[in-house]
């Protein structure tokens, strides 16, 4: 099975599909452990923690390619990856989707923003014309290698020019042979029913924290018909309101003793990395040597 046929599996089996965000590796592996069926790289995840950026579209392919390959050589869950407006004209955007099939991705998502883009639910955003956006996803479709690699189309057209237009977008993106529709920024459950009653392939309801769109549950969106729920960097900001607040409570008390209570200990550490079974493999590897030690 390619990495795109298991994220088609995973839709058939979870309904609505949970896409967690997984910053890196380590937090890959532990959303598998845990039973999530599909994860996602987020494009503001790379900038923010593999650069120190801000979501503004500074990075580049390779940038992303490299946390795509740790993330899926750690793991075999389906790897959705935020490819933000493709890196590129057409020529790029098929380079980009045959790079992120060698990469191991199941699938990317391309959005309708200008290449000097903005987080979706910051204000101001500017997007490129209908046709543009469409030449963009037919330079995607025809460079699947794989016909179950996923290229799902996002489209920021709702708070730049209004429902109606980021609808027709999406149908016209779904003609152009897009898998998936990602709506972004949605603020009601009825414009969600909307885009899915348009659209006749699964949409996506990005529930992301502090932005315009409610933290609506899996049964409300289930309800309203949405097939996959995203949650792009939920545990990257609880790691980061861990980090801060020991790295102060530290700072300031001279000792680790008072939080230690709260962190993964190294037991639970080494269990999500399978530490013990390396191990046994490196005692078995030192026994041999000592046994075929000259005497
Ligand atoms: C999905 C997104 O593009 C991302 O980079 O993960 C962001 C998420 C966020 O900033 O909360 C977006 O929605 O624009």
């Amino acid at each position: 099975m390619t990495p795109g046929s298991r994220l088609w599996e995973a839709l058939q089996t979870e309904q609505p599909l949970q896409v967690v965000g997984a910053i890196n590796a380590y937090t890959a592996m532990m959303a598998e452990r845990v039973g999530y069926r599909a994860i996602y790289l987020s494009g503001g995840g790379v900038a923010n923690a593999s650069f120190g950026l801000p979501d503004l579209g500074i990075t580049t392919l390779n940038d992303v390619l490299e946390d795509v390959r740790r993330m899926t050589n750690a793991t075999s869950l389906p790897l959705l990856v935020d490819a933000d407006t493709g890196f590129g004209g057409a020529f790029n955007i098929g380079r980009t989707v045959r790079m992120m099939i060698q990469a191991g991705a199941a699938g990317i998502h391309i959005e309708d923003q200008v290449s000097a883009k903005r987080c979706g639910h910051r204000p101001n955003k500017t997007i490129v014309s209908r046709s543009e956006m469409v030449d963009r996803i037919k330079a995607a479709v025809d460079a699947k290698a794989d016909p179950d690699f996923v290229v799902m189309a996002r489209t920021d057209a709702l708070a730049v020019e209004g429902l109606d237009e980021a609808i027709e977008r999406a149908c016209a993106c779904v003609e152009a042979g897009a898998d998936m529709i990602f709506p972004e920024a949605v603020l009601t459950l009825e414009q969600y029913e909307a885009f899915v009653k348009a659209v006749g392939v699964p949409v996506l309801a990005n529930i992301t924290e502090f932005g315009q769109t409610p933290l609506f549950t899996v049964k409300e969106l289930g309800e309203a018909g949405i097939r996959l729920v995203l949650y792009p960097l939920t545990a990257f900001r609880a790691m980061n309101a861990a980090a801060l607040k020991v790295f102060k409570g530290l700072r300031s008390e001279g000792t680790q003793k008072n939080v230690v209570a709260h962190m993964q200990t190294r037991m639970e550490l080494y269990d999500y990395l399978n530490y013990h079974e390396y191990e046994q493999k490196l005692d078995r590897l030192f026994e041999q040597a000592a046994e075929n030690e000259p005497m």
